[in-house]
């Protein structure tokens, strides 16, 4: 449905997957002037001509305004808002080539819930790295794409320093369906999408091993701690992660077989080779290289995350579960909540 807007404006997605339709999708049906670039020219051809994503959201019609172009100058140029949907692996390539067709001022909105490989570099560090005297911001919730396009009631985070931004962000992806909070806090919104996903595989692993809603329960609780130690000691502030990019997105990623994350994990507690795992899925999985981003960091800095070590174990270290299981359960008992609102 076409929504009237005082003030359209010209938007970017950049990334041809589930995520970047999904958003293309929201921005283009609230009547602003919408491009989605996919870098393969064949794939923005099929998505042009069947008005479908046929390979990364079968079923779901786009929005007939919605631009889909493979060149890059052509979706960008003149653009107030771009989105960023690129897997983090790609993620320094894509906007090192988009920098330069920018014009000043830009919105540069990351929504991608990864790590830089090989560095501890967030999205919003490459967005700042890569261009100049573009503004800057970062999206994350409980967003599954196909939820988004079936028009299930969803929120999400936009956070900036920039607080303009933060309001243009939620003026333009606000929907009957859709509602966007703010935050200032974008390490720790950003930290919280990308540390999630690690507990996707966990608690996708649990559920392959046939394990009941107490251990499911167990599991999410105790990656809530974990997130929310680590962030402390990275300077983030863990009251962040009580929000919906942090145990919203949590309990989302860790409950349903719609994360690829959580699959990723399913299928290697059933037996699977994670490369196996990896190329069934034939989508980006992001956890499975936060995982050993996380753990040296966590090692490096003497952060007690006994999860992501038992999950690192097992993918990295071909450790057998049920004996990283029993060292899991054998740790020591601590205190349950170390946070008080008490001063
Ligand atoms: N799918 C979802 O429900 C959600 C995904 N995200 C995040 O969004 C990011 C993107 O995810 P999805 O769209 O789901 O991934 P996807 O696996 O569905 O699609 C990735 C897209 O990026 C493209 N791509 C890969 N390398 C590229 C390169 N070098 N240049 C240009 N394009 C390239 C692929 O061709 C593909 O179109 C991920 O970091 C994910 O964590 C965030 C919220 C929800
Ligand atoms: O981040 C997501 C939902 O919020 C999607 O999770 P996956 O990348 O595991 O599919």
């Amino acid at each position: 449905m076409q929504k009237e807007t005082s003030n359209p404006l010209t938007i970017a997605v950049l990334g041809g997957g589930s995520f970047g339709t999904a958003i293309a999708n929201i921005v283009a049906g609230n009547g602003h002037d919408t491009r989605q670039w996919m870098r393969d020219s064949e794939s923005a051809e099929a998505c042009r001509e069947a008005r479908e994503n046929h390979k990364y959201l079968p079923g779901v019609a786009l929005h007939p305004e919605l631009c889909i172009s493979s060149d890059l100058q052509e979706a960008v140029q003149g653009c107030d808002i771009i989105f960023v949907a690129i897997p983090s692996k790609s993620f320094r390539e894509v906007v090192r080539r988009v920098a330069p067709l920018l014009k000043p001022g830009t919105m540069l909105i990351s929504t991608t819930k990864g790590i830089e490989h090989d560095n501890f570099h967030l999205m919003s560090d490459i967005l700042r790295e890569e261009t100049t005297g573009m503004r800057v911001g970062v999206l994350s919730g409980p967003n599954f794409a196909k939820e988004i396009v079936a028009g299930h009631y969803t929120a999400t985070v936009i956070a900036s320093e920039d607080e303009s931004l933060c309001k243009d962000i939620q003026t333009a992806l606000h929907s009957e369906t859709f509602r966007v909070y703010s935050s200032n806090d974008v390490f720790g919104v950003e930290l919280a999408g990308a540390l999630k996903n690690i507990y996707a595989i966990v608690t996708g692993m649990a559920a392959a091993l046939d394990r009941g809603q107490n251990t499911i329960s167990l599991l999410i609780t105790r990656s809530l701690a974990e997130m929310m130690r680590f962030a402390e000691a990275m300077g983030a502030d863990p009251m962040t992660f009580i929000g919906l990019a942090g145990v919203g997105d949590l309990i989302l990623t860790c409950s349903s077989d719609l994360s690829r994350n959580y699959r990723v994990g399913y299928l290697v507690g059933k037996g699977k080779s994670l490369d196996r795992a990896v190329a069934e899925i034939g989508q980006v999985a992001e956890g499975v290289n936060t995982v050993r981003l996380i753990k040296q960091k966590a090692d490096e800095m003497g952060v007690y995350m006994p999860l992501v070590s038992a999950i690192h174990a097992i993918l990295f270290e071909e450790r057998p579960i049920p004996e990283v299981i029993r060292n899991l359960m054998s740790g020591a008992q601590t205190f349950d909540v170390a946070y008080s609102a008490k001063p």
